[in-house]
C-alpha cells in the first residue's frame, strides 16, 4: 500500500518518512504484457491514440509493482504530429519525421489544431483518473522545446544534432520563432493534460546536453522557464518536474534559476555534488543508471544505497537517470522497489 499522494507531498518539498518512487519508461517493451498489447495496433502512434490501449499500457506497471505514480502512456512526438508535421515510427529504427528546414514550414502549425488532434490523449487521462487507485499519482508529460525542435529539424534521432545546432547557433532569430511556437504548444498540451486529470507534470529535455552551456541556458533553460511560469498561473498547485538530461554542472543553473519544483538528475551526476548544488534549492529525482536494473543483485543494491545515502535525507523522488531499457528483467524492478522501501 502506498500512502496518500506521497509523490505530490514530496514535490511540494514536504519530506515525509517515505521516499516516493516511479520509473521513467516504467511501461514498455521490457514487460511481456506490454509486448502482447502492443501487437494490437499496427503503428505506435495509433497505439498512443487508442485510449483503451494507452490506458491499459499505463496501468500495467501499476498492477505489477508498488509504484507511487503512473505516467501517461504517450510520446513526446505527439506535439509535432499534432501541430501538423508528418511523424511515424519505424520498427527497429525509431521515430521519423518529415524534417523542417526553415520557418516557412511552420505556416499552418497551430496550437488549437494540435489540441484538437490530441483529444484521444486527454481522453486517456480522463479514463486513467477514474481507474487509477486513489493513492497513486497520475503524471502527465511533454518534451521540452529544444528536444522537440531537434527531432523536427533532424527528422529523427541524431548522434550529433548537426542540423539543429547549425540552425540554433547560425540563425538564432529564426530559431527563436520555432522555440516560441513550441513554448506555446507544449504549455497548452500540459494545461490540457491537467484539465483531463494529470496531477504532476514532467518536462523531458532529453537532448539538453547536446548544447554548449550558453546555448543550453538560452534554448533549454529559458524556454522551460517560460512554460513553467505560465503553468504556475494556469495550473496552480500542480508540481512540475524538469529533466534537462546531460547538462552536467548546468543542473545547478536550473536549481538556482528556480525552474520547476523538482529537477531530475541523469546518472552522470555525482549525487553528493547534487546534494549541495541542486537539492539545497529544490527537490531532486532520479540518478540510478538504468543499466543497474539490467544487472540487478548486489551491484544494483549498492548503487541504490549510494543515491539514498547522498540524497535520502532531503526531498527525493527515487527514479532512474533515464528510461528503463527493453532488456530489463521485470523481477529486477520489484527488487529495486523493495530495496528503496526497506532503506532506513
Ligand atoms: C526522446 C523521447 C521520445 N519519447 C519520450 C522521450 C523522452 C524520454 C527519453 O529521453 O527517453 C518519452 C516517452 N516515450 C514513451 C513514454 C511513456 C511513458 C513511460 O515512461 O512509461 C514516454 C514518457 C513511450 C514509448 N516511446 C517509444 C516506445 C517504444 C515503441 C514501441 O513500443 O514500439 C515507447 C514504449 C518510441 C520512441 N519515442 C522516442 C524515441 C526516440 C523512441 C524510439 C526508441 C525506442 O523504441 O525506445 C522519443
Amino acid at each position: 500500500m502506498t500512502h496518500p499522494k506521497t509523490l505530490v507531498e514530496t514535490l511540494h518539498g514536504r519530506k515525509g518518512d517515505r521516499t516516493p518512487i516511479w520509473l521513467m519508461r516504467q511501461a514498455g517493451r521490457y514487460l511481456p504484457e506490454y509486448r502482447a498489447l502492443r501487437a494490437e495496433a499496427k503503428n505506435f502512434l495509433d497505439f498512443c491514440f487508442t485510449p483503451d490501449l494507452a490506458v491499459e499500457a499505463t496501468l500495467q506497471p501499476i498492477r505489477r509493482y508498488d509504484l507511487d505514480a503512473a505516467i501517461l502512456f504517450s510520446d513526446i512526438l505527439v506535439v509535432p504530429y499534432g501541430l501538423g508535421q508528418k511523424v511515424w515510427f519505424e520498427e527497429g529504427i525509431g521515430p521519423l519525421l518529415d524534417p523542417i528546414v526553415d520557418t516557412e514550414a511552420l505556416k499552418g502549425f497551430e496550437t488549437t489544431r494540435m489540441i484538437e488532434a490530441l483529444q484521444p490523449v486527454y481522453e486517456t487521462l480522463r479514463r486513467l483518473k477514474q481507474e487509477l487507485p486513489a493513492d497513486r499519482t497520475l503524471i502527465g508529460f511533454a518534451g521540452a522545446p529544444w528536444t522537440l525542435t531537434s527531432y523536427m529539424i533532424e527528422g529523427g534521432s541524431s548522434r550529433d544534432f548537426a542540423k539543429a545546432k547549425l540552425w540554433a547557433y547560425g540563425r538564432p532569430d529564426s530559431f527563436q520563432k520555432l522555440i516560441d511556437l513550441l513554448v506555446d504548444a507544449v504549455a497548452a498540451h500540459l494545461e490540457a493534460q491537467v484539465a483531463a486529470g494529470a496531477e504532476v507534470l514532467q518536462i523531458f529535455d532529453s537532448w539538453a546536453g547536446a548544447l554548449d552551456s550558453a546555448a543550453m541556458r538560452r534554448w533549454s533553460l529559458e524556454p522551460i522557464r517560460a512554460i513553467v511560469t505560465r503553468l504556475k498561473r494556469t495550473a496552480p498547485g500542480v508540481p512540475v518536474i524538469v529533466f534537462p538530461r546531460g547538462v552536467g554542472t548546468g543542473y545547478r543553473d536550473f536549481a538556482e534559476a528556480g525552474v520547476g519544483d523538482a529537477i531530475s538528475l541523469d546518472q552522470h551526476i555525482d549525487p553528493v555534488w547534487a546534494r549541495d548544488a541542486v537539492q539545497r534549492k529544490c527537490v531532486v529525482q532520479g540518478n540510478l543508471d538504468p543499466r543497474w536494473l539490467v544487472v540487478g543483485g548486489e551491484g544494483m543494491r549498492t548503487a541504490i544505497h549510494g543515491i539514498l545515502d547522498a540524497l535520502g535525507r532531503g526531498p527525493l523522488v527515487f527514479n532512474l537517470g533515464h528510461g528503463c531499457v527493453p532488456e530489463t528483467p521485470p523481477e529486477h524492478v520489484a527488487e529495486l522497489i523493495a530495496t528503496v522501501r526497506a532503506y532506513r
